[in-house]
């Protein structure tokens, strides 16, 4: 058997690594690196080509290939043509799960996969980034240029209006921490987990925790004051930022409304203008859609312990510190 590369994406490792259907691209998910991206030869096989063939006949790639419906098996398209370890792997491997079990075997082209997959597992449609640096495989072949130093250990997860910018100031001046970067757009918002800044991935995030050589020994933070209420905030924040700690701040849920009304009004907004605050909180169904929304943004986020309930699923109440002001 001559010099061949392999590439296997491992299936077993339980993390999710899904990537995305976007501008009419779909990206099937490439697991989590595991073997080979490097030209070895069968004799070379770690441990021994018999490893090989045990894990092809009924070992570890059986096992994989058993228990996903969609596998991918990835080999450089340099080397598709004469990649004859990759041939002899994939070859024993159908053999055997003919000879031995019933599974139909079935192969499509591409595109037709991706489809398949993405109806099996429409979660996976979205991204759910995960820290890079928890796995070691991701890690190795993660860039150079990247550094585990570069996401937040603390974040202030609002809601809005509760004082958070103050907060975020005073921990800004405290010599062991460091805030982010401030944001073009939103200020000393990042800005991550709640909206579409979401899917320029964590690299975009990461710039906003510049590595230096005196701030890596400081907690590095950031705040977005409406993380708090929004759905997919927690989960994706827990997938990246599993041991960070939280902060939520808690007033009057009432003057929470009542300011981010006088915010709305301060900034134009038209209903806001139009109607006094006793209009917009008790508005019934008939009133218009954008009353409707102003109503919702004020008093959605004082809904407490809902919020702090959906953060609690991803994270354990000791990384969450309810403040009172
Ligand atoms: N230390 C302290 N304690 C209590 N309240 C404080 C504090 N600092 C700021 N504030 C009041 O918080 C309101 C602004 O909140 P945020 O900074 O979270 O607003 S924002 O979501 O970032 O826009 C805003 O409330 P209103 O004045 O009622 O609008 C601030 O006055």
């Amino acid at each position: 058997m001559s010099h061949q590369t392999m590439v296997k994406y491992d299936w077993q490792s339980g993390s999710r690594n899904p990537w995305i259907i976007c501008c009419l691209l779909q990206v099937l998910p490439r697991q989590t690196c595991g073997l080979f991206t490097h030209t070895i030869f069968y004799k070379q096989y770690p441990g021994g080509p018999e490893e090989l063939d045990r894990s092809i006949q009924g070992g570890e790639l059986f096992f994989t290939l058993l228990f996903n419906p969609v596998s991918i098996f990835m080999t450089h398209l340099s080397n598709y043509g004469n990649d004859r370890l990759g041939l002899y792997t994939f070859e024993g491997l159908l053999k055997f799960v003919r000879c031995w079990t019933r599974l139909r075997v079935q192969t499509l082209p591409p595109l037709a996969v991706a489809e398949k997959y993405f109806q099996l597992f429409p979660a996976e449609r979205k991204p759910l980034w995960q820290n890079p640096c928890d796995d070691k495989r991701h890690w190795e072949i993660w860039s150079k240029e990247n550094s585990c130093d570069r996401l937040p250990q603390l974040i202030i997860i609002g809601p809005q209006k509760t004082g958070t910018t103050a907060l975020h100031a005073f921990l800004s001046l405290h010599p062991a921490l460091t805030p982010s970067l401030p944001s073009e757009s939103s200020f000393e918002e990042v800005q991550f987990f709640n909206g579409n800044n979401y899917y320029k991935g964590i690299d975009w995030y990461m710039d906003f925790f510049p590595v230096s050589s005196n701030t890596s020994s400081k907690l590095r933070f950031e705040k977005t004051a409406n993380y708090f209420e929004a759905e997919a905030a927690p989960e994706r924040a827990a997938a990246l930022l599993p041991r960070a700690r939280l902060i939520a701040v808690i007033t009057s849920p009432t003057d929470r409304a009542y300011s981010w009304y006088q915010h709305q009004r301060a900034h134009g907004d038209p209903t806001a203008l139009n109607h006094t605050f006793l209009e917009v909180v008790s508005a019934g169904p008939e009133g218009s859609s954008a009353l409707q929304a102003l109503q919702h943004r004020c008093l959605n986020p004082g809904l407490f312990s809902t919020h702090v309930q959906r953060w609690l699923q991803y994270y354990p109440a000791t990384q969450v510190s309810p403040r009172s002001q």
